[in-house]
């Protein structure tokens, strides 16, 4: 195999020590703009002639001079985006270095600008990101966490930046043992600042338990599937439906913003494929009764974009797309296909989990949610903006994961704490 046909991996990454020349380098010939921490690249980005003997910079000049590579000034620009958001580098700034806006705007390959942006053109600027970690992602683990744990994850999640946690469940503790003390969860969250903190109600029960704990946001979770409904509910869709009218009429005198569910969106464990009329329908129910927001998911992590079209289509017909997020779970690897298809089709809310912790108790054999590290990646690839930070991100899935003692479900995790792991300098 010659060295052009070996994949790149990890290993073929610039090493660190070449990185930090090249930091060194560019903060000290003034390539880099003063106060402006924009890491690796910027004066590759710029464009400027960087005087030095510098032999990566010589080898860049070369690079520079192919006539087939278009430059663009854009990094800066998106770092500058982040930083009007007042966010700073996480405590594993490195992301900086290794971001994918740098890999994805740095060059072009000479076509034209115009030709990325078709196929690019409905992807909304600014997505925002539901974490369902601490809920959907614990739910399904045997071992009881204890509640200072969950408390510690939401903070970390917060601090990263996500406008949205979900943060428990109040549902029969007989049904989801491990969700049992939403209630003190829900105590010691309930006055974080900056983010909305939804809880699972399946029935009236459920949503005076959550006001009386402190909830401000609330969802409630249907099922396309008959058979899902019961075996998660234990009540048909029809019943369901009369439970959340109930439900979201007394949010509605609180002002409480309840969210609405559709499980089993493409699949059922039980009954298999779903039609998109049935997802269609259990959708628009939810909105007239006043869902501010329909998460489609996928609970068994089925899907492909070649099933997501036809259900996203059915359900747009009747649910305004800005009402609808898609909730991808993994187990076939089509998490991410599924929710560029999805962005394409003018989605703008994303659910998912914190290094892709999760799984349903109704429906075995089903994977974890899409990791939110994976999704924040691809975002910011896309040059969408999504607040997150990711260097805080990481932390809090690294927290996580150690507490769970297992590796990272989220592949970007995994890859940037690599990467960081030998890292000889700090920012
Ligand atoms: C819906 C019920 C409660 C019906 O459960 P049930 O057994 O039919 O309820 P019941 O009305 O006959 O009551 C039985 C007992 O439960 C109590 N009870 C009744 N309601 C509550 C409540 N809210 N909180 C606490 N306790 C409750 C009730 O008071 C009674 O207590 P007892 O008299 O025996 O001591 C039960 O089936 C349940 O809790 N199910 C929840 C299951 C669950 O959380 N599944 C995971 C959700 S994930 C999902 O749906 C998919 C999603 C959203 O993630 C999206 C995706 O991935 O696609």
């Amino acid at each position: 195999m010659s060295s052009l046909e070996e994949p790149l991996g990890l290993d073929k990454l610039p090493s660190l020590s070449e990185m930090d020349r090249v930091r060194r380098f560019s903060s000290s010939n003034g390539c880099r703009p003063i106060g402006e921490d924009v890491g690796m690249g910027n004066c590759w980005i710029e464009g400027r002639s960087c005087s030095s003997s510098n032999s990566t910079n010589e080898d860049f000049e070369e690079y520079r001079q192919d006539p087939s590579i278009t430059w663009r000034i854009h990094r800066r620009d998106l770092f500058q985006r982040n930083s009007s958001l007042g966010r700073t580098t996480g405590p594993q700034g490195t992301m900086n270095e290794y971001s994918p806006h740098y890999q994805r705007v740095a060059y072009s390959n000479g076509k034209d600008a115009g030709e990325t942006k078709y196929w690019f053109k409905n992807i909304p600027t600014y997505i925002k990101i539901v974490e369902v970690g601490p809920r959907d992602g614990l739910q399904n683990e045997k071992t009881i966490v204890p509640t200072h744990v969950k408390v510690e994850l939401i903070r970390k999640l917060v601090y990263s930046g996500l406008s949205v946690v979900e943060a428990t469940s109040f549902v029969s503790p007989k049904w989801v043992p491990q969700l049992a003390d939403a209630k003190d969860v829900m105590a010691a969250v309930k006055n974080f600042e900056g983010v909305r903190l939804p809880v699972l109600t399946p029935n009236l029960k459920g949503f005076e338990a959550a006001v009386s704990a402190g909830a401000k946001d609330i969802a409630v979770f249907a099922s396309a599937s008959e058979s899902f409904s019961k075996s998660n509910i234990n009540c048909s869709i029809e019943e369901s439906l009369a439970r959340y009218r109930a439900v979201t009429s007394a949010a509605k005198k609180l002002s409480i913003p309840v969210r609405g569910y559709v499980s089993c969106v493409i699949g059922c464990p039980v009954e298999g494929s779903i039609s998109p009329l049935k997802v269609a329908y259990v959708a628009k129910e939810l909105h007239e009764m006043g869902c501010f927001e329909i998460s489609l998911g996928d609970t068994i992590g089925v899907a492909t974009p070649g099933t997501v079209f036809p259900m996203l289509d059915a359900v747009m017909a009747v649910v305004p797309v800005e009402k609808l997020a898609v909730h991808f779970h993994d187990t076939y690897g089509q998490a991410l296909s599924n929710i560029l298809l999805s962005l394409q089709m003018g989605i703008r809310v994303v659910d998912s989990s914190v290094s892709g912790l999760g799984g349903c108790p109704y429906a075995k054999g089903a994977s974890g949610n899409v990791a939110t590290e994976d999704v924040v990646y691809m975002l910011r690839g896309l040059g969408a903006t999504t607040n997150v930070d990711m260097g805080k991100l990481l932390l809090a899935g690294e927290y996580i994961s150690k507490y769970l003692g297992r590796q990272s479900g989220s592949k970007t995790a995994i890859a940037l704490n690599h990467i960081t792991a030998d890292c000889s300098y700090k920012i």
